[in-house]
């Protein structure tokens, strides 16, 4: 592995639909993520979070400039090396948990390696699902977990390929506050002790405290940039965008 920054876009502009009817999503972002590093993306609707974290991911492509994911230019896979990136080399969790309601605890976990054709190592499944507290669950189905179990399963699910970097939109949207706050410590401690990256777009400042670094984004522009924030200085920042007018 490199020592370079996990993630890198240099001039990225994301423009959707043509002519009278483009939307300029992202325009002309440029950021480095360093590596073992947790990173919350915030702004107003529709100021480009979702396209952000999507081109970042490989999940969409840029229309112009450049997103590196370690030394890999993701903006210049073919989808099928898209594809692989995504499946090996970062992992998803989103706001609305995505679990295959038919499969158990253990199988969802084990689904991404299965996908990949990997082997399917019993040990580091129970480990994953150790690491995210659900380790007795590992026989159930999500409708028997609750919401905050759900997303610790979505985080094992993420975790199992050991991915460079994990990809949270809106983790917690569908939380309440004290699940939240189980599911956004579990993200800080992967970073923490497993040295790994997460990047989390969110439009709540309490959760975006636990970052190490909030982003800014307004009009598909990076507008600013926050160290050691807290819930007070995120909000008045989105106040100050406008987010809450
Ligand atoms: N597939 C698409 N086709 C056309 N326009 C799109 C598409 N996806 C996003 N957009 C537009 O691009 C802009 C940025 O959208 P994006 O979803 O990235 O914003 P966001 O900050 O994540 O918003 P929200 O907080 O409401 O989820 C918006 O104007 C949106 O309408």
């Amino acid at each position: 592995m490199s020592d370079g920054p996990a993630l890198r876009l240099d001039g990225v502009s994301k423009v959707y639909g043509r002519n009278g009817s483009a939307v300029r999503a992202l325009d002309g972002v440029s950021v480095a993520i360093p590596r073992g590093s947790f990173t919350a993306v915030m702004g107003p609707s529709g100021s480009g979070k979702s396209t952000f974290l999507h081109c970042a991911a490989g999940l969409d492509r840029a229309t112009s400039g450049t997103a590196w994911l370690g030394s890999t230019e993701v903006s210049g896979l073919s989808e099928r090396r898209a594809t692989e990136l995504r499946r090996e080399r970062v992992g998803f969790v989103f706001q609305a948990f995505n679990l295959v309601p038919a499969l158990t605890v253990r199988h969802n976990v084990e689904l991404p390696l299965r996908l990949a054709g990997r082997r399917i190592d019993r040990r580091r499944v129970d480990e994953v699902l150790a690491r995210v507290g659900l380790l007795e669950k590992r026989d159930v189905r999500p409708a028997q977990l609750s919401g905050g179990q759900q997303q610790r399963v979505a985080v094992a699910r993420a975790l199992i390929t050991r991915p460079d970097v994990i990809f949270g939109d809106e983790p917690t949207g569908a939380l309440d506050t004290m699940t939240a706050k189980s599911v956004l410590e579990l993200l800080r401690g992967i970073v923490g002790d497993g040295g790994q990256t997460v990047v989390m777009v969110t439009h709540d400042p309490v959760a975006a405290s636990y970052a190490d670094t909030v982003l800014f984004l307004a009009d598909g522009r990076l507008v600013g940039e926050l160290a050691e924030p807290t819930a007070e200085r995120v909000a008045d920042r989105m106040t100050r965008l406008g987010a809450w007018a």
